[in-house]
């Protein structure tokens, strides 16, 4: 049994609280909302995040960092990504011995283009960062709190700590696969989200599954063109958190992204969806870093490109998908194989 602090106590924080807890941790589950930290340790219930969940009772809410991080040597961040500098910047201040960070969280920070475990190694000093390891997969927060079988991958450039974050997560729910390349399984995570969008505003739109087929396929393609320039994998896309996390995400009704997607596909402005959502929906801002990052390397990513559109000039969602379907001609192989693979 270990003690282990979750940062973020959203849904999918929650979910992953969970899972330790199942495995007989003592879980730290650290919020920034008293009302919320009082309501974990009474009632054991998260209801804004997952409505009719009963946690453990190991799970223990902390709303102070300090207590959260005290004695513990695993560190599991979920905030969403525009908050991983702040928490970041907060922890540095607490750490009084080396540490395991692991991050569940899915996104690419717009103008540095950073992935999350470049961030935590750019704030978290050498002397307090025992590993960083990403946790990604295609795993909704309502499927996994609900124990329902979820299968995800853990990567790490230290192949100590991977396994032992394996170990600690593994349960006969929760299957974990290790994977080694920590570019594509953090880029596969995070690119994702932008089709998923795209997925959305097709269904908002009234367009049947062909199309949907069409983007998770075009979206892959696009997704591993970028991830292997930037020195990822291209066989890690074919894996959970490539193909598998694309198509969970872009078919389930669970996805914040999907759904978002699909509120803009029937008319709604981005403020107001975002307002109704209420929950991160890392997409927008991984679309405007993505976009920026593949105009830089010069990676041609089609879809990306209209999703920004919409997203950040008001372009109309109908003419964006009309536009990729109005494209030059191109051949499928030929761009998966020589420019993608070679
Ligand atoms: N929800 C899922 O099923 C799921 C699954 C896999 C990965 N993810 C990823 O996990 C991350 C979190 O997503 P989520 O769905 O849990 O979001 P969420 O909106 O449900 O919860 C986010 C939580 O983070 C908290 N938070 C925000 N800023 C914070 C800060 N500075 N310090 C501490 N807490 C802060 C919020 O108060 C909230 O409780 C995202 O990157 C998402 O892509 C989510
Ligand atoms: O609900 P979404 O769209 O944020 O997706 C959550 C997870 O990343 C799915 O694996």
């Amino acid at each position: 049994m270990e003690k282990i602090a979750v940062i973020g106590a959203g849904s999918w924080g929650t979910a992953l609280a969970i899972v330790l807890a199942d495995n007989g941790h003592h879980v730290n589950l650290y919020g920034r909302r008293n009302d919320q930290i009082q309501e974990i340790n009474d009632k054991h219930t998260n209801e804004k995040y997952l409505p009719g969940i009963t946690l453990p009772h190991n799970i223990f809410g902390l709303s102070s960092l300090r207590h959260a991080v005290e004695d513990v040597s695993t560190i599991v961040l979920v905030t969403p990504t525009k908050a991983m500098r702040q928490v970041l910047s907060d922890l540095k201040q607490l750490l009084t011995k080396k540490v395991t960070i692991v991050h569940a969280s899915k996104g690419i920070e717009p103008e540095t283009h950073k992935r999350i475990s470049e961030m935590i190694e750019e704030e978290i000093p050498s002397e307090y960062l025992n590993a960083v390891v990403v946790l990604s997969g295609p795993s909704h927060a309502e499927e996994v709190s609900r124990r329902m079988p979820t299968t995800v991958t853990v990567s790490s450039n230290n192949a100590n700590a991977q396994e032992l974050i394996q170990d600690l997560f593994i349960n006969s729910n929760f299957r974990v696969y290790t994977n080694a390349d920590v570019i594509g399984v953090e880029l596969g995570g995070a690119l994702k989200n932008i089709i998923a969008l795209g997925a959305g505003l097709a269904d908002g739109l009234g367009h049947g599954d062909n199309a949907k087929a069409a983007l998770i396929t075009r979206g892959l393609a696009e997704i591993a063109r970028l991830g292997t320039k930037m020195g990822a994998n291209p066989l890690t896309f074919a894996g959970l958190t490539g193909i598998g996390d694309l198509i969970v995400t872009c078919t389930s009704v669970h996805s914040r992204n999907w759904r978002a997607g699909n509120m803009l596909g029937k008319g709604k402005k981005l403020n107001d969806v975002l307002e109704d959502m209420g929950m991160a929906v890392e997409g927008v801002r991984t679309t405007k870093a993505a976009y920026q990052l593949a105009k830089n390397v010069g990676v041609e990513m089609p879809i990306t490109e209209q999703i920004y559109e919409v997203l950040f000039n008001d372009k109309d969602p109908k003419t964006a998908l009309d536009e990729l379907m109005a494209r030059g001609k191109t051949k499928e192989l030929e761009d998966f194989s020589e420019k993608l693979f070679l």
